[in-house]
């Protein structure tokens, strides 16, 4: 069982634990995150993760065509997150499986992944990395399905919000930490904190900053506290074209 939680958290978990195993056949190789993201600092490129989503419970809402956006982001993004969450997401397993038939490069499954069937399902319609978050998991359920998600090779954004929960990222083995600065119940946003605990992180993990970019001067400043990738989700899906700003 997932950490006590309360509120829209409560419910989001109660879906995930629902959720039905998809037992399609996985369709394309697995595209390795954290290779390309030191690919792209070799290359001296800002590590870019383009999000598609439709929906989320801080307000935000847009349509958009999921495999025009892929197809375009690929040729900026070093890879592409798909919100896969049903009820406060609007996502799908659907949205997930159209677009890595047309992307040959990693893709992050985000959503509130409790159990190894999710896995499962994400493996089988070809996610590359999957969004585990430390908050709503238990240590040992977090380290048993890092365990489990790097048993196909993919990698697992192990997403932290506080020192607390960085503390357990490590403890459990992360390599991809996702540094989110939207807090999970009051949905604000805190880009100082996020960069204070981005800075201090240890060196050899690969750290993501999430949420609420818009500028390439946040990206530098987040850079400057240590961020290797950033992603990017409402901004992008509003101004697609500004990726090239961003790299
Ligand atoms: O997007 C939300 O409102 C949200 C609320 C509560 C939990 C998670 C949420 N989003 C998931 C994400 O982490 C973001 O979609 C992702 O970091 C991109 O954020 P943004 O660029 O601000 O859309």
């Amino acid at each position: 069982m997932p950490r006590y939680l309360q509120g829209w958290l409560k419910d989001v978990v109660e879906n995930s634990m629902k959720r039905g195993y998809i037992s399609t056949e996985r369709r394309r190789p697995i595209y390795n995150i954290i290779e390309r993201i030191m690919e792209f600092q070799r290359n001296n490129i800002n590590s870019i993760i383009a999000e598609f989503k439709r929906n989320s419970p801080s307000g935000f809402s847009a349509e958009g065509d999921p495999v025009a956006y892929a197809k375009f982001m690929r040729n900026y993004a070093v890879g592409i997150s798909v919100l896969t969450e049903e009820k406060f997401f609007k996502g799908s397993y659907d949205l997930l499986r159209s677009i890595a038939d047309v992307v040959d490069i990693p893709i992050l499954m985000k959503d509130f992944v409790v159990s190894e069937s999710q896995v499962d399902s994400g493996y089988n319609l070809g996610a590359d990395f999957v969004l585990l978050i430390v908050r709503v998991l238990t240590e040992r359920e977090l380290e048993g399905l890092i365990e489990y998600v790097r048993s196909f090779k993919m990698e697992a954004l192990v997403e932290v919000h506080d020192k607390d929960d960085l503390d357990i990222a490590l403890r459990c083995g992360a390599k991809l930490i996702g540094f989110n600065s939207r807090n999970l119940v009051t949905l604000e946003i805190d880009h100082d904190k996020q960069r204070e605990l981005i800075a201090s992180a240890p060196k050899d993990v690969i750290k993501v900053a999430e949420s609420g970019i818009q500028s390439r001067d946040q990206i530098l400043e987040l850079k400057k506290a240590g961020a290797d990738a950033f992603l990017i989700g409402s901004f992008l899906m509003r101004e697609p074209e500004k990726i090239k700003e961003f790299i």
